[in-house]
């Protein structure tokens, strides 16, 4: 597993109990190794407003060596200078994310062995596999693939891999299991004590 793997933290404004660099704060406090600017849904900010707090977020990662990634929104990795760009299946082409970021990590969302074989996950350099658990971070999130459909994606690839998807404190033990690292939305951003939640889930 890529080691910024690890415990992978995504948000945006419309997860977060406290406010979002507080809570991107904590979380940083408490050990996540990666961070997912994911503005997106509901009560999200657009326009201008994203952006700003996009490079907010943007800044604290940067001050604390955290490896920043933005969602979907390809124009945004250039103007926040992020370090990577995760897209899903309905997301721009990843042969032409490549090819616009021939050396940001890429990010890919795969959920079943089918939409693995449709993919170019060679051009990744990792998976985001789920939802492995139930979620209600994602009002689209597809089948509930459980540990084994995370372990059969696993078998199949060479590039790391990352689970998404309902995982909290009392099953990220069953996801360290198989090697994949941990991402996480609700249980760290929506609790009163991020810091306290990631140094359980790590
Ligand atoms: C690490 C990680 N894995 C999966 C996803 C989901 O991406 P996608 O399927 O494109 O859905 P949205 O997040 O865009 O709603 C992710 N964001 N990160
Ligand atoms: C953004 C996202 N992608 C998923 C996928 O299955 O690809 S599930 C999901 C939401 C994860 O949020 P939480 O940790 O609160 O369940
Ligand atoms: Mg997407």
């Amino acid at each position: 597993m890529g080691n910024y793997l690890h415990t992978y933290f995504i948000m945006g404004s419309q997860n977060c109990r406290n406010e979002p660099e507080e809570v991107l704060k904590k979380a940083i406090q408490g050990g996540v190794t990666a961070f997912q600017f994911r503005e997106k849904g509901e009560d999200a900010l657009e326009g201008e407003e994203k952006v700003e707090l996009g490079h907010r977020l943007r800044q604290i990662c940067r001050e604390h060596g955290v490896p920043f990634f933005v969602n979907d929104d390809v124009e945004l990795v250039h103007v926040l200078g992020a370090d990577g760009v995760h897209v899903g299946q309905d997301d721009l082409d990843i042969t032409e994310v490549r090819e616009e970021f021939p050396s940001l990590q890429i990010g890919l969302s795969v959920s079943t062995e089918e939409e693995l074989h449709i993919s170019r996950w060679d051009l990744a350099d990792y998976l985001g596999v789920g939802p492995v658990f139930k979620t209600s971070s994602k009002d689209d999130a597809k089948a509930v693939i459980g540990v084994e459909g995370l372990r059969a994606i696993q078998g199949k690839v060479s590039i790391p891999v990352v689970a998404i998807g309902g995982i909290d404190e009392t099953n990220v033990h069953e996801v360290r299991k198989t090697g994949a690292g941990a991402s996480v939305i609700s249980a760290i951003a929506g609790k009163e004590r991020p810091e306290e939640v990631v140094r359980r889930l790590t």
